[in-house]
Parts: structure tokens; C-alpha cells; sequence
């Protein structure tokens, strides 16, 4: 029978934790032969031996169709599609080491979700960066509200694909698309990325006010006030305003936010209980990227000239060891200023959408 258009004959996902093998499963689940590289030898072992990941998504059978290696060049060979799921702390040493086994012409799908420490560039940069410009136009990233255990266990899940180049996104869309997870396409790139960064700073925001139990209210406002500290970036930078409403913008922000399977809601869950932040992330196999990503994000919005004050403190909180009672308490004595509607309609970003005041 001959094959249908855009549909992958083998994919490779590059890093095997909780989302990478979860997308591994959803592509084998797709019928196609998937190849996950893992760093260690121990979760290919378990992997090949049990079908299962037991570290990072314990309880699930993996398909038959999913494989592990610990060579990228086996993950590699033959894939018509690639996955990028390295923590963004180690996406660049990872690119520069293995970049001469990634195949050419088949689309790269980063799915990490940070701004790089130092450089304060997101993991799709850092791919333009440090690949040949022969793989540029077949970059994508991918993101949305997403929690790894559900994409795995085939619960409906909706997310965003944004791509420079609108066929690559289409193609990504067809490729990873069945009746339980769908993707949407965007050309905002900048966007993307930059919401998927940021909520993450932001539910370490969440987790500590639902630690302790400040309410729904409260919930709300960190929500509706962090979604102003992304945007007033993100338009600066470039991106649309308008992805704010989409599933990697708002969709993503509320699922973070409230969802206690997060891993940076837990972060600050766990500080507002008492414990420091060594000893949490220290107990943690997985990795919440909000906690570097913060010092990220507090760079470039001092270097751009954005105010995002819930970024700040949970930096400091984190950081500078700063209580999370005061970073709360510093957050409601701030100054009076305006809703978000009346910012942006003054915000050139905006009006040169044609969207703001006359
Ligand atoms: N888990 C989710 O629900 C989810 C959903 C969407 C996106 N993401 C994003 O996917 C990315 C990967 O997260 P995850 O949840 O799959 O990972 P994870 O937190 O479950 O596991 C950590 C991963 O980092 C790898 N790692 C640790 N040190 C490394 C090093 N020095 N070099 C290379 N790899 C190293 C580990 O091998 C493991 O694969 C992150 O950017 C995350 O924000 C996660
Ligand atoms: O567990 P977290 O906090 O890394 O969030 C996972 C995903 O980004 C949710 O879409």
C-alpha cells in the first residue's frame, strides 16, 4: 500500500525523559518505528527489557514499536523525523557534539521549553546557532499544554507547532497528529518559545501561593499578571500579541499553573512548605527549567527594559534566597499601574498590528 504524504516512515526522539519517551510513545502509537537516544545505558537496558521508562514515566508500557539506544547515530539513521527533548541547559553541548548525525532535509522539532543561561537565547536559537544553514528552513518547535504522562497515556491533548517556513509546520502537523493529540500551526516562532519559557518561571509562582493556600483569587491574578509580564516581552521581541491565546500561550500558562503535575508548580509548592530549594531539586530526577530559566528571564527583561515583577521574585526566591512570604507581599504593595488591555493598546508592538489607539 503505498504511503500516505507527510507521514513518518521512522522517527527519532533526542532525550528520553518524561516527554521525550512520551512522544515516542505517541508517534509509535501512529504505527511508525521510533528510536529514542537515551544518555544512560541503564533506561535503554529498561527500556529494551521491560518497555518501560521507570524513572521518568513509571507505570506505562511502552509500545514494541519504541526503541532505545545510547547512540544518536542509530536514533538517527533513517528517520524522517526528528525530536529534540534535551533540557535546555544541555541542548547546545548536545547539538555541537552529535550535530554531524542529524539528518538533513526531515524536520528537527525542538520541544524544550527555556532561555539559555548566558546567552539568553531559546533552544530553537540555539539550533539556528549551531547547525549548517542547510537545516534551518526544516526547524520547528512544538508546545502547548502537554504534561508528558497524559500525552503518553493517549489522553486528548492539543498543542502548537510554529515553524519559520509554513510547510515545515504543516508537515511537523501531519507527521505528529492522531485523534488524541492535535496540532495546531503558527509562523510565531518567538513566541512560542518565549510563552513556553516563561509560564514555567511563572507556575513556580503558583505552586507557592497554592503552598500557602492563598486561593483561587490569588491563582488567578499570578496567572492573568504573569500572562502581562510574557506578552509585554514577547512584543518587544517581535512575536505576535496574539499568541498569547494560543495553546502554547494562555493554554500552556493555565495548564502549568494549576496543574500539580507540574514540576515547577511542585518547585514552589514545595519552597512556600519549607524546604530549600538544593534539597528539592536535588530529590528530583526530572528537571523543572523554570529554575534557571528565571535567571534567564530576569537578565533579558533588564537587558530589554520589561518590567515583569513576578519574575523578579521568583528569581530572588530562588536565588537570593529571598522569603516567599515577602516576594508575595512585595508583589500586591507594588505601585498602582493599568490592566493589560490599556498597556498594549499603547504598546508599539500593538499599534503596529494596527490594533492600538488611534
Ligand atoms: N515533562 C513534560 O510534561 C514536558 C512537556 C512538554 C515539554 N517538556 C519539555 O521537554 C524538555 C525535556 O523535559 P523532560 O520532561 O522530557 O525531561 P525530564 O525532566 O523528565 O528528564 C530529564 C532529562 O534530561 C536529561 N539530561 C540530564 N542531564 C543531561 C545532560 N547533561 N545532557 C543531556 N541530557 C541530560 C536526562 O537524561 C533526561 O532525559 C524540557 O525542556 C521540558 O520543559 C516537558
Ligand atoms: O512539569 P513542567 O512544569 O515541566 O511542565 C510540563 C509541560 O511544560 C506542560 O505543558
Amino acid at each position: 500500500m503505498e504511503t500516505p504524504r507527510d507521514e513518518a516512515q521512522k522517527a527519532c526522539v533526542l532525550g528520553s525523559g518524561a516527554f521525550g519517551t512520551a512522544l515516542a510513545q505517541l508517534m509509535a502509537r501512529k504505527g511508525v518505528p521510533t528510536t529514542a537516544w537515551t544518555r544512560s545505558q541503564d533506561v535503554t537496558d529498561l527500556i529494551t527489557s521491560t518497555h518501560e521508562n521507570t524513572p521518568y514515566l513509571p507505570g506505562i508500557k511502552l509500545s514494541e514499536l519504541v526503541v532505545a539506544t545510547t547512540e544518536v547515530s542509530e536514533a538517527a539513521e533513517g528517520a524522517s523525523i526528528v525530536f529534540v527533548v534535551v533540557p535546555t541547559p544541555f541542548i547546545r553541548d548536545f547539538i555541537v557534539k552529535h550535530r554531524d548525525k542529524i539528518p538533513t532535509g526531515v524536520p528537527i522539532v525542538v520541544c524544550c521549553k527555556g532561555i539559555e543561561n548566558g546567552s539568553l537565547l531559546t533552544p530553537f536559537e540555539i539550533l539556528e546557532e549551531e547547525l549548517p544553514g542547510k537545516y534551518h528552513k526544516h526547524l520547528a518547535c512544538l508546545s502547548g499544554p502537554s504534561f508528558a504522562r497524559e500525552v503518553a497515556l493517549g489522553k486528548p491533548t492539543s498543542v502548537t507547532v510554529a515553524a519559520k517556513d509554513m510547510a515545515c509546520a504543516s508537515k511537523v502537523q501531519e507527521m505528529v497528529s492522531d485523534l488524541n493529540f492535535r496540532a495546531y500551526t503558527s509562523d510565531d516562532v518567538m513566541g512560542l518559545e518565549l510563552f513556553g519559557a516563561v509560564k514555567n518561571v511563572l507556575a513556580i509562582a503558583c505552586g507557592a501561593s497554592d503552598g500557602f493556600e492563598f486561593g483561587l483569587n490569588a491563582r488567578a491574578a499570578l496567572i492573568t499578571r504573569g500572562l502581562a509580564e510574557i506578552s509585554r516581552m514577547a512584543v518587544k521581541k517581535g512575536a505576535s500579541p496574539l499568541s498569547m491565546g494560543s495553546l502554547c500561550g494562555v493554554g500552556d500558562l493555565v495548564l502549568t499553573c494549576t496543574g500539580s503535575l507540574s514540576r515547577n508548580w511542585t518547585v514552589g509548592n514545595r519552597l512556600a512548605r519549607g524546604e530549600d530549594l538544593d534539597t528539592i531539586t536535588t530529590s528530583m530526577r526530572m528537571v523543572a527549567e523554570g529554575v534557571k530559566t528565571a535567571s534567564s528571564v530576569v537578565a533579558l527583561s533588564d537587558k530589554m527594559g520589561v518590567e515583569m515583577p513576578i519574575c523578579q521574585e521568583v528569581f530572588e526566591v530562588l536565588h537570593n534566597k529571598k522569603p516567599v512570604m515577602e516576594a508575595l507581599a512585595s508583589l500586591q504593595g507594588r505601585p498602582h499601574s493599568h490592566d493589560l488591555s490599556l498597556e498594549l493598546k499603547h504598546s508599539e508592538g500593538w499599534k503596529s498590528m494596527g490594533l492600538g489607539h488611534p
